[in-house]
């Protein structure tokens, strides 16, 4: 399913929570959300659930809005940070109620399941630690055979081999029945490797909503040394944001159209130079950098 937030405004009293914000989440596709402590993204996420109204804006899926429609949000699953379960339950009694909501829940898929990550299904889940609670609900999510997936920091206190199985069953519904994934995380080294797009988040405003390899292919790091500094229109030339000088040596960051950076380059004969991308984490830093979140030093030293 695709989903698309346009315009959506959230406030908690005066406060606003998630602003202006657009999305578009392809159908089919993992698409993480990222952003700093209080950015808005669990905000965004129960707008996106349709748990919160928003205050301006809609949230579509295949073009209906989300907000109280109950046929959309049978096909939606929404995973919280902090997993919900009614006091003294088990994971057999949860599945009662994510039998009668989810219309393609699979009884030998939620078999299979328990069997696979060994969580007794007649044990309280309050008896159960944080990761094993954490599983259960994945337990009851890839049960419940949603289209969409929200997932709320979703890896948060699995172990590492856990983390690797949940992955893979996610990998496997995208590609047999296109399941939608959109989660947010803090954990930007694994979100590189997991997602299609990515959408940074800070005190309630998008900076980037965008495909990762084109987050990816417009950012780049050139490291160069010259016999005598260059002029600024070196630094105009090749769109350099970001700069630290030590000596005659030179390590920027480039941003925007970085295609024809070496013949660019060659024009102002350096001695040598390097160009190297940016991982998902320095971009992210330079991001918030930009607005004036703190990360001195982080990409350029
Ligand atoms: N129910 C609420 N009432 C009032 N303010 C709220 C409420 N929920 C969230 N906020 C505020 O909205 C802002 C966004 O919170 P939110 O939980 O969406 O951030 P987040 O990006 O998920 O943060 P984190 O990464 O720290 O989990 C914060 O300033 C928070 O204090």
């Amino acid at each position: 399913m695709k989903i698309v937030a346009n315009n959506v405004n959230k406030y908690f009293g005066k406060f606003k929570a998630v602003d202006n914000t657009d999305i578009v989440v392809q159908s089919g596709t993992i698409h993480g959300l990222l952003g700093s402590n209080g950015a808005g993204k669990t905000t965004l996420m129960k707008v996106f659930a349709g748990i919160y109204e928003a205050d301006n804006g809609t949230v579509l899926y295949n073009d209906i809005p989300v907000y109280e429609n109950v046929s959309i949000k049978r096909e939606v699953l929404f995973i919280n940070d902090i997993p919900f379960y009614f006091p003294g339950a088990t994971i057999n009694k949860m599945a009662e109620y994510y039998r009668a909501m989810y219309p393609n829940f699979s009884e030998s898929r939620f078999k299979k399941l328990c069997e696979h990550f060994r969580l007794n299904p007649k044990k309280p889940l309050n008896q159960m630690s944080k990761g094993m609670k954490r599983q259960a609900s994945f337990i009851l999510a890839f049960a419940s055979k949603p289209k969409v997936m929200l997932l709320d920091e979703p890896f948060d206190g699995l172990d590492p081999i856990v983390r690797r199985q949940v992955k893979n069953i996610m990998m496997q519904d995208i590609s047999n029945y296109g399941l939608t994934v959109l989660a947010s995380s803090h954990n930007l080294r694994e979100m590189e490797d997991l997602c299609d797009a990515v959408s940074i988040m800070h005190k309630g405003h998008i900076l980037i909503t965008q495909d990762l390899n084109e987050v990816k292919g417009s950012h780049c790091k050139l490291q160069i040394a010259f016999k005598e500094l260059p002029s600024e229109d070196f630094y105009k030339d090749l769109n350099v944001v970001h700069k630290s000088i030590k000596g005659r040596i030179i390590t920027s960051i480039l941003r925007g159209d970085i295609s024809n950076v070496e013949e660019k380059v060659s024009k102002y004969n350096p001695l040598m130079y390097d160009i190297l991308p940016l991982t998902l984490e320095e971009i992210f830093a330079y991001e918030m950098g930009e607005i004036g979140y703190e990360i001195e030093n982080i990409i350029i030293e």
